[in-house]
């Protein structure tokens, strides 16, 4: 499109001005963008209308205030949540003259008790928008209060009142909170609340605060789900953990269970529970909790507890001198391992409203310095139990070495399989480890590398004339480029997005041209192409730049090579210890040089010098940039070299 049609606006820009810009007010971004709050509007963000609902009650029964909570679903599908706590504040708010603290908190989005002050100490609430955020998507909500036994309510749809707080008179023995909402069909569609999902979240709240009774009713049958039932679990998590594993036969007789509380080991509010067991009957998994929201993307709070179980199992093994316990790695401890954490601290930060992963960095510390001494104890106390999943454990990590090497072979076999390219002198061992591939200039520079290699770990692919410069060539015409097809086929790995580095061939890929400009030149070209091609080649530290000296001296029997003009004049200043006159011989190019000086100065691991390519995105500088330099042109990455082995001088210069 021309600049002037692109600047007169083709699509609607003369529309677009200041009344375009709108402000959203109230609960509008909430119909507006209801992934933004509950993550879509799909069955899984409906159900999460429930749980932030739920949730309040639950941190009324954490903070001390309630004991029990009912979750009621009726026939149309609405669903009451009713607690016994302290009730949602209705007198006046002071900010908001004319309206009550609850409607302030039903219609207004960051309102709510939990940011700071001492209401709540470890809440699952955070944001003060849950609540709210129902109640903008419920085509229905009605809230009933009963405080200091008078009964209030209020009733809303779609986030506006339908009429002021109501006072509905005296009520002895009722207290605490009853909201009943009915989803809105205009976002949910043909979403229906499932009562089996719901059964479960409430079970799985009640296990986790064993102060509190959770009492389920349902008008809606689903399949074995009771209508009617209720839940209280003084045994915590570890009768949780009991129940879910039901008949599988466990290493532990009872799971390794505990319960810590940060006050009194780390002064911080807030604690740890879990509960733990391994099972050769089924996979592994973790459920993890803050302030009793399910994570099911884990964070800090589950890397803190693995790796109190990963270094505490190690240590027994140590103790226990078996030494193959030092293999077992996290991705063992979960094959068979069950495990719940629930963790409650203070202003925990999640990642998103949904709160699907802890991010709080002290919770890793916390939750492994607590689970860690229990755990150490409890493997010394219980020493059949230990002994059971040590044996099992260490048995996991062989096998997981077992398949690694049998994936091995595979590979191996596989590259066997591959059609070489024909000019590659590959070498004889099979397996990558140690190999080296040479990327040489020309077939005369092949000549005298092919005699100066060590033909069992050194391979050698020499490329005619220049590579086609891969920055400006579409990837159709790099495919049909013989030279390149050539290294990718020595290399074993594809090029572009079928780049696998599991399938490279060789350790080192080491790419050596003359010590001229032509050479910078191809080597720069070579560069290119893998940083656009094999990124992960250079990431994983695989490829590497020869550094072929630019002179010979010789001072009666004494030889040395010198990598550049300056290093020459080192020499020449300095003598090389023989006697008689210097001389000095410039070679033109690789093809020049004898196998034997090829292989003492460039090619034999003992004596050369390599430099390593890497790239160094944010650190600007002179390690500069050989491709610029090369290239007379500005590309827009950099490549750091990284020397290996210098011997000969400090800096570089190709
Ligand atoms: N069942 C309840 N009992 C007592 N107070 C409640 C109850 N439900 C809500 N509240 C009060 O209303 C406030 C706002 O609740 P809301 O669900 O909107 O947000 P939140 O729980 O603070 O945070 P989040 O958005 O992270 O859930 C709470 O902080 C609390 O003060």
């Amino acid at each position: 499109m021309p600049a002037d049609d692109l600047l007169s606006g083709a699509t609607g820009a003369d529309s677009y001005d200041a009344s375009s810009i709108e402000v959203l007010e109230g609960l509008e971004p909430v119909r507006k963008r209801p992934g933004m709050y509950i993550g879509g509007t799909d069955e899984r963000a409906l159900h999460h209308l429930v749980a932030e609902v739920l949730d309040n009650a639950m941190d009324e029964a954490v903070a001390g205030h309630a004991t029990r909570i009912e979750v009621e679903m009726h026939e149309d599908f609405s669903v009451t949540i009713r607690d016994n706590g302290r009730g949602i504040p209705v007198d006046p708010h002071p900010k908001f003259p004319g309206k009550s603290a609850l409607e302030v908190i039903l219609c207004t989005l960051h309102a709510g008790g939990k940011f700071s002050g001492d209401a709540y100490q470890t809440s699952g609430g955070l944001h003060g928008v849950g609540v709210s955020v129902v109640n903008a998507l419920s085509d229905r909500l009605r809230v009933e209060v009963a405080r200091n036994r008078e009964l209030f309510a209020q009733e809303f749809s779609r986030g506006i009142p339908q009429g002021p707080l109501q006072k509905l008179g005296a009520t002895a023995n009722r207290r605490g909170t009853t909201v009943t909402f009915h989803a809105d069909d205009q976002i949910f569609g043909h979403h229906r609340f499932k009562p089996a999902r719901m059964l479960k979240m409430a079970r799985s709240k009640a296990y986790l605060f064993s102060g509190v009774e959770i009492r389920w009713k349902s008008a809606i049958p689903d399949g074995d789900t009771p209508m009617e039932a209720s839940f209280h679990f003084p045994g915590g998590l570890s009768d949780y953990l009991t129940e879910t594993l039901g008949t599988a036969a466990t290493y532990a007789e009872r799971p390794f269970a505990g319960k810590v509380d940060f006050k009194a080991k780390f002064g911080a509010p807030g604690l740890v529970e879990w509960a733990i067991n391994w099972t050769p009957s089924r996979d592994g998994f973790i459920q993890s909790y803050c302030n009793t929201i399910p994570t099911p993307e884990g964070g800090t709070h589950e890397a803190g507890f693995w790796a109190a179980i990963l270094k505490g199992i190690r240590a027994y093994g140590e103790l226990a001198n078996n030494r193959k316990a030092a293999q077992i790695t996290r991705d063992d401890l979960l094959t068979g391992g069950c495990a719940i954490v629930s963790t409650f601290i203070r202003e925990p930060e999640f990642v998103g409203q949904t709160k699907d992963r802890l991010a709080t960095t002290e919770a890793a510390r916390m939750v492994e310095g607590a689970v860690r001494d229990h755990f150490d104890n409890w493997l010394a106390n219980d020493t059949k139990s230990a002994g059971a999943i040590l044996d099992f454990l260490v048995l996991r990590a062989e096998e997981r070495m077992k398949r690694r090497a049998e994936k091995e072979t595979q590979r191996k076999s596989a590259t066997k399989r591959l059609r070489l390219p024909g000019k590659l002198v590959d070498c004889s061992a099979t397996a990558r480890e140690g190999t080296e591939l040479f990327i040489v200039e020309g077939d005369s520079a092949g000549g005298s590398a092919k005699m100066a290699r060590d033909r069992r770990i050194q391979a050698l692919l020499p490329l005619r004339g220049k590579i086609l410069n891969v920055l400006g060539a579409a990837s159709a015409k790099m495919g049909q480029n013989a030279e390149i097809n050539d290294l990718a086929q020595a290399l074993g790995t594809g090029i572009g997005t079928r780049f696998n580095i599991d399938d490279l061939r060789y350790d080192k890929v080491i790419i050596m041209t003359d010590a001229d400009v032509d050479g910078a030149h191809i080597a720069s070209l070579l560069m290119t192409f893998f940083f656009t091609q094999m990124r992960p080649l250079i990431d994983h530290g695989h490829l590497y730049l020869a550094c072929p000296p630019l002179f010979r001296l010789t001072q009666g029997a004494k030889r040395v090579y010198a990598l550049d003009e300056a290093e020459k004049a080192m020499w020449l200043e300095k003598g090389l210890g023989g006697k008689g006159k210097i001389d000095v011989s410039r070679f033109k190019g690789l093809g020049e040089m004898d196998a034997k000086d090829l292989k003492e100065t460039t090619m034999d691991p003992a004596s050369r010098k390599l430099i390593r390519v890497s790239i160094d995105e944010d650190e600007p500088g002179e390690t500069a940039d050989l491709v610029e330099r090369l290239m007379g042109k500005k590309p827009e990455l950099r490549f750091q070299y990284i020397q290996e082995n210098a011997r000969f001088v400090e800096e570089v210069d190709v």
